[in-house]
Formats: structure tokens, C-alpha cells, sequence
């Protein structure tokens, strides 16, 4: 199913890329699965006491319900079906982590975007790995290191595609999906996460 070995981006190797890790036709299936199954929601969160409603759709899901704070705004998962269980625990064996909880995205078209963060919340623990999973429209995930303001590097994700995010990358960049205008088709991205319990 996947690729032996990821390629190691980043010059301190905190991210590991592995391009076709789900074949063109699981991909296909995964793709049109989620966008029928899935109760996306488009939330509002706080920015400088203003709320906004975030510029994409998303779920929350686990192996039971988990709560995680963002922008001010408590998410709690709702327990996910038996195929996304079943992506978890593969992926927890690449990644060494025991994921219990992924949040989707949805871009709807290159409108829709996330704009620049680390995942380092507290109920992430002190050294989050994320394995993020790309499906459908080719985005690029871009980078700058923590502090810095300017992109330092572009990724474009694949359709199929797997980006593990190691030690280090929470601390040390920042990441972002900015807005392409050329993008009509939808991107779903997974990222699977170990949510350690207060
Ligand atoms: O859509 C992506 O590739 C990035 C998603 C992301 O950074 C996140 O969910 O925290
Ligand atoms: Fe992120």
C-alpha cells in the first residue's frame, strides 16, 4: 500500500513526505467516502475578540470523545467510523505514536485556507508527531520558521499523499495552506493526532 521510505524535507529532517502512500484508487474512494459521510461544519473561532467563521469546513473525530481548544472554541470528537479507526492504527505504526483523534479538513476550492500556526496546543504534550493525509486537489503547504514572517518553503501535496510531522516541527516552523485562486476542485486533508488527556 505505501511507499517503503518517505523523502526527509527540511534540512533538520523534522518532516518525512511519502507521495503516493495510498494508491490512485483508494485515494479516489477515501476522497468521495469523506466528502459523502462526514458532517462537515464550519465553525466560528475568536481573533482578537472578534468572531470569524474559519475559511474551510471541518470535523473532529476519535476513538471517543476528546475535547481540544482552538482560537478559543472548545471542539469535542465524535467517535469515528470503523475505516478511519483503521487508517489510525496503520498510521500509528509509521509514525510510532498511537493517534486517537484526526481533524479534517475540507477545502472546498482554493478560497478556502488555513492560514499560518504550529499545532501546539497543550493537549498535544510536549512533542507532537502529526500524520497529515492529502486527498483530492493539489495544495501547497507552505513553511516559515517560528518567528520568522516570511514563507521559507512550498510543498505541494498530492492527491494519495502522506506528510508526517515530527519533533521539532511544532516548536520550530510554522505551516500554512494559503489560498490558490486557480483551484476549483475540493482538497480534503486528515491529520491524525495523539490527544493526551488532561
Ligand atoms: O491542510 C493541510 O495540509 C494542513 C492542515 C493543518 O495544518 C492542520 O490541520 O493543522
Ligand atoms: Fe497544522
Amino acid at each position: 500500500m505505501s511507499d517503503l521510505f518517505g523523502q526527509t524535507m527540511l534540512p533538520d529532517g523534522s518532516m518525512e513526505y511519502f507521495p503516493h502512500w495510498l494508491s490512485r484508487g483508494n485515494s479516489d474512494k477515501l476522497l468521495s467516502r469523506l466528502l459523502s459521510d462526514i458532517a462537515w461544519q464550519q465553525p466560528s473561532i475568536t481573533i482578537y475578540g472578534k468572531r470569524h467563521p474559519i475559511p474551510r469546513l471541518q470535523a473532529w473525530m476519535g476513538d471517543r470523545p476528546h475535547t481540544y481548544r482552538y482560537s478559543g472554541t472548545d471542539f469535542t470528537s465524535v467517535t469515528w467510523p470503523d475505516y478511519l479507526a483503521s487508517l489510525a492504527k496503520e498510521l500509528s505504526q509509521i509514525a510510532g505514536v498511537e493517534f486517537n483523534s484526526v481533524l479534517l479538513n475540507l477545502y472546498r476550492n482554493g478560497q478556502d485556507s488555513m492560514g499560518w500556526h504550529s499545532d501546539d496546543e497543550p493537549e498535544l504534550g510536549e512533542t507532537p508527531v502529526i500524520a497529515s493525509l492529502s486527498l483530492g486537489a493539489e495544495r501547497d503547504f507552505t513553511l516559515r520558521p517560528s518567528g520568522a514572517t516570511r514563507q521559507a518553503h512550498s510543498l505541494p501535496l498530492q492527491h494519495g499523499s502522506l506528510l508526517i510531522m515530527k519533533a521539532g516541527m511544532q516548536s520550530d516552523w510554522q505551516h500554512a495552506l494559503p489560498r490558490r485562486a486557480r483551484v476549483s476542485e475540493p482538497r480534503i486533508n486528515l491529520t491524525f493526532r495523539k490527544i493526551i488527556a488532561a
